[in-house]
């Protein structure tokens, strides 16, 4: 078999991996992680303190239990609750555009945004968000848009004491600071899974923590 074969989705996830890098380095308000290992980028102030106030209330009103009601296919050590916006609402529509707008990815490829909040003692262990490929789990995801090739996510609210977000393998970690919005690239440039792209939500030791997590297929997804 060639490794086009063994690695689903490479070709695409090599050309969507050119085209966002290349509109990220044009943007002035993209900073780039400085490492060489994985492709992140960081946006400050990309959602006002009005739209993560409102985003966190949202997702008091849809979270659950993440382990129980969400299919985990990365890890079993996620205790935060979780849960799915509406993406027929005018106002997580906009979001999500603004986010679609900023990476230059079709909004078709976007998953449902999904919101998260994790209160002391919770975490997300360290996972990588691309799928692996050789699991069953695959069999329905490769027909309902393929790999994953970028994620997006922003922090809502201060964090009293930890809940950094921890890329293991770079060797950083990112406070939680509201309105940042967090971007990275699941994969190399030659469209195969990194491996270095391997993070954690670390646990919250005193406060609450909320995120919004937008996850790309490379096709379209569902
Ligand atoms: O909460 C975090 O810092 C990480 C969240 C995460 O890894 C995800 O949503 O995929
Ligand atoms: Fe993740």
């Amino acid at each position: 078999m060639t490794k086009t074969a063994n690695t689903p989705d490479k070709d695409a996830l090599k050309r969507v991996g050119a085209n966002v890098r290349k509109r990220l380095e044009a943007d002035p308000k993209a900073y780039k992680v400085k490492t060489d290992k994985a492709e992140i980028f960081a946006i400050g102030g990309f959602l006002t303190g009005a739209e993560c106030q409102r985003l966190c209330m949202m997702i008091d009103l849809v979270a659950q239990p993440s382990e129980l009601f969400n299919v985990d296919y990365s890890t079993g050590f996620r205790t935060s609750y979780s849960g799915n916006l509406d993406p027929r609402d005018p106002f997580v529509t906009g979001i999500s555009r603004r986010i679609d707008d900023l990476l230059g990815i079709k909004a078709e490829c976007g998953e449902a945004i999904q919101g998260q909040r994790y209160m002391p003692g919770q975490q997300f262990k360290p996972h990588n968000d691309w799928f692996y490929t050789d699991q069953d789990y695959w069999k329905a995801e490769r027909k309902r848009g393929g790999q994953r090739s970028w994620t997006a996510m922003a922090f809502l609210n201060p964090v009293e004491k930890g809940g950094a977000t921890h890329f293991t393998e770079v060797g950083v970690k990112i406070d939680p600071k509201p309105g940042v919005l967090l971007v990275w690239n699941n994969a190399l440039p030659d469209g195969t899974p990194n491996e270095n792209t391997m993070h954690a939500g670390t646990p919250v030791e005193a406060g609450t923590k909320y995120v919004i997590t937008k996850w790309y297929r490379t096709r379209r997804w569902g």
